[in-house]
C-alpha cells in the first residue's frame, strides 16, 4: 500500500487513542487570560514539548520574558518550537499553532464540566474547552507525526513548528523572537521554510470544509471613568453626584448602532465598497443566513441577504462590546454606586486599517464625547492590544495543494474564505519569512469557539487529521 493510504488507514484504526489525547490535553487548563491558571499554562507547554519530543521532534522551549497583566508581574509561557527532517530536497512546512485557551467555567452555561472532554454518543461531539480552538488542530499534527513514526514512514517534507501559550491574549513577546530568528539568518530557527500552514479557523458552516486567505486585524480599548474614592450608597448619593458608570453606558452607546454600523467617524469610512464583481465572489460560498442563526442558536442575523452576512464577517470592520469590569453584577440587588467602571470593546479590522490609524480616531471621538457629558469624572482610555489585518495570495500552489487535499479528504470543493477572527503573529510570518501563508481549518462554524459547550465533531478530528497529513504529501509533490 501506498504511503498516504497507509497513513489513512492508521488514522481510522488509531481515533480512539487520538481522543484519549485530546482528553488528556483539554485537562490541563492553559488559561493564558489570567494570572490564576498561568502554571496551567506552562504545564500544557511542557505536555506539549514531551508529546513532539517522544514523536522525535527536536524541541526548543524559548524563554519569552515577562509582562504584566492586570498589575500582575506574570513570566510569559514559553514558545514550542521544533523541527523534523532536514532533507535539502524536501520543502519545509512551518506549522503554527497555540496551546493556550479562553476562560470557561460551568457556571458560565456549559452542560459538563470545561475541561473534561466529553465525547456525546448521540452526536459524536467532542465538548471541551480548547477541543476546537486550537488543541484540536495542533493534535491533528500530532496525529500524522504519530502515524509516520508508528508505521516507520518517511514524512513528504521537512516541517518546523512554531506554538505559543499567549495566542487568546494577544501574543506577547512572540513577534520579537520570530523577528529575532529570522535575523539569525542561516543560523535561526526558520531559516528555509518554504510555507506556512495555520489551523486556527473554521468552516463557515457545518458541511462545507474551506481553505482561509484573510484574517481580520484588532484593536482591544479600555474605557474606564473613575469619580468617588469609594463605592456609594445610592440612597445617600443618588442625585448628588456624577455616578461613573451613567457616563461610562452613555459613552458605550455611542460606540456602534444596533445594526453594527461603526459611530467612530472615520473608521467605517477607511473601508472600500465592494464592487459587484467581489459581492459575485460572495454569493458564490456555499452559506446561508440560516448557517449563521444557526451556529448562534437564535434567528438574530443583522440581514436576509447572505452576501451582506458574509461581508460583515469577513469584508468590514465590526466594534463588539465586551464587558464592563468593576460594575455590580451579581445576584440580588444591590443599591450600589460603584466608585470606578472599565469598559471593554474592541474593533475588528481589515485593509487597509491598522490599530496605529484607527486608535487616534477612537481616542479623539471618545473624548469628545466623554466632554460632551459635563461631567466631573475623570476619563481614561487605553489600547490593550492588537493586530493587523492580513490577506493573502490564494492562487499560490501552497493554497493550491490545501484545495486538493480538501478534495481527497472530503471530496467536496472548499469555500475559499477571509476569517473574521484574528490570529495576528500571521502577518508577522508573512512579512518576516517573506512566504505564502494558508489557513486550513479543522473545525466547523457551530463549534463554539471561546464560547459555552466548545466542541469538536468526531469526525471533523479524525477526518481533520488525515486533511492536516494529505495536505503534506500535497506540498512534497509541488514542483514550484
Ligand atoms: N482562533 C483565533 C482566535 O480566537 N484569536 C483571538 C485572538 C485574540 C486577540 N485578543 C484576544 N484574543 C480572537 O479573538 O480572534
Ligand atoms: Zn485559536
Ligand atoms: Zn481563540
Amino acid at each position: 500500500m501506498a504511503a498516504l493510504s497507509r497513513f489513512l488507514s492508521f488514522i481510522d484504526q488509531n481515533a480512539g487513542r487520538f481522543i484519549q489525547r485530546l482528553a488528556d490535553a483539554v485537562s490541563i487548563q492553559s488559561i493564558s487570560g489570567n494570572g490564576v491558571h498561568r502554571q496551567d499554562v506552562f504545564k500544557m507547554a511542557l505536555w506539549l514539548q514531551g508529546q513532539l519530543d517522544t514523536l522525535g521532534v527536536q524541541t526548543k522551549s524559548v524563554d519569552l520574558g515577562r509582562h504584566v497583566m492586570d498589575g500582575q508581574d506574570l513570566p510569559l509561557p514559553p514558545a514550542i518550537l521544533g523541527r523534523i527532517g532536514d532533507d535539502p530536497k524536501k520543502k519545509t512546512v512551518l506549522i503554527y499553532g497555540h496551546y493556550d485557551v479562553q476562560p470557561a467555567e460551568k457556571s458560565d452555561g456549559w452542560d459538563t464540566e470545561p475541561f473534561t472532554l466529553v465525547v456525546d454518543p448521540a452526536t459524536d461531539r467532542l465538548i471541551g474547552r480548547g477541543s476546537t480552538d486550537d488543541k484540536g488542530p495542533i493534535l491533528g499534527w500530532l496525529n500524522v507525526l504519530e502515524a509516520h513514526k508508528a508505521l516507520g514512514l518517511d514524512l513528504p517534507v521537512n516541517l518546523k513548528f512554531c506554538f505559543e501559550g499567549m495566542e487568546e491574549s494577544g501574543s506577547d513577546g512572540l513577534d520579537e523572537l520570530i523577528t529575532s530568528e529570522v535575523a539569525k539568518g542561516k543560523d535561526g530557527w526558520f531559516w528555509g521554510v518554504d510555507c506556512v500552514c495555520i489551523s486556527d479557523n473554521y468552516w463557515l458552516n457545518s458541511r462545507t470544509p474551506c481553505i482561509t486567505y484573510g484574517l481580520r486585524g484588532l484593536a482591544y480599548f479600555k474605557l474606564t471613568v473613575s469619580g468617588p474614592a469609594r463605592d456609594l450608597h445610592s440612597g445617600s448619593f443618588g442625585r448628588t453626584v456624577h455616578e461613573p458608570m451613567t457616563d461610562l453606558v452613555l459613552l458605550m452607546s455611542k460606540l456602534v448602532d444596533t445594526n453594527g454600523k461603526i459611530l467612530v467617524p472615520g473608521v467605517d469610512e477607511m473601508v472600500s465598497v465592494a464592487s459587484q464583481e467581489e459581492k459575485a465572489l460572495y454569493a458564490q460560498l456555499d452559506y446561508s443566513v440560516a448557517d449563521v442563526e444557526n451556529a448562534v442558536g437564535a434567528p438574530i442575523a443583522l440581514s436576509d441577504d447572505k452576501v451582506e452576512v458574509l461581508m460583515g464577517r469577513m469584508r468590514y470592520p465590526s466594534l463588539s462590546l465586551h464587558g464592563i469590569e468593576g460594575a455590580f453584577y451579581g445576584a440580588g440587588a444591590k443599591t450600589v454606586i460603584p466608585a470606578s467602571v472599565s469598559g471593554k470593546f474592541s474593533i475588528r479590522l481589515v485593509p487597509p486599517q491598522t490599530p496605529e490609524a484607527v486608535e487616534p480616531l477612537v481616542f479623539a471621538y471618545i473624548n469628545a464625547e466623554f466632554a460632551r457629558l459635563n461631567s466631573k469624572n475623570k476619563l481614561k482610555i487605553e489600547n490593550l492590544h492588537g493586530g493587523k489585518p492580513w490577506v493573502a495570495d490564494h492562487t499560490h500552489w501552497n493554497y493550491e495543494a490545501a484545495k486538493r487535499a480538501t478534495e481527497a479528504v472530503y471530496k467536496q470543493t472548499p469555500n475559499l474564505t477571509r476569517e473574521g477572527g484574528s490570529i495576528p503573529v500571521t502577518l508577522t510570518f508573512a512579512e518576516s519569512l517573506g512566504v505564502n501563508v494558508l489557513l486550513l481549518p479543522m473545525g466547523r462554524g457551530d463549534d463554539g469557539a471561546h464560547s459555552t459547550n466548545e466542541k469538536l465533531d468526531k469526525s471533523n478530528f479524525i477526518e481533520g487529521s488525515k486533511l492536516l497529513g494529505t495536505y503534506l504529501y500535497e506540498v512534497g509533490a509541488v514542483n514550484a
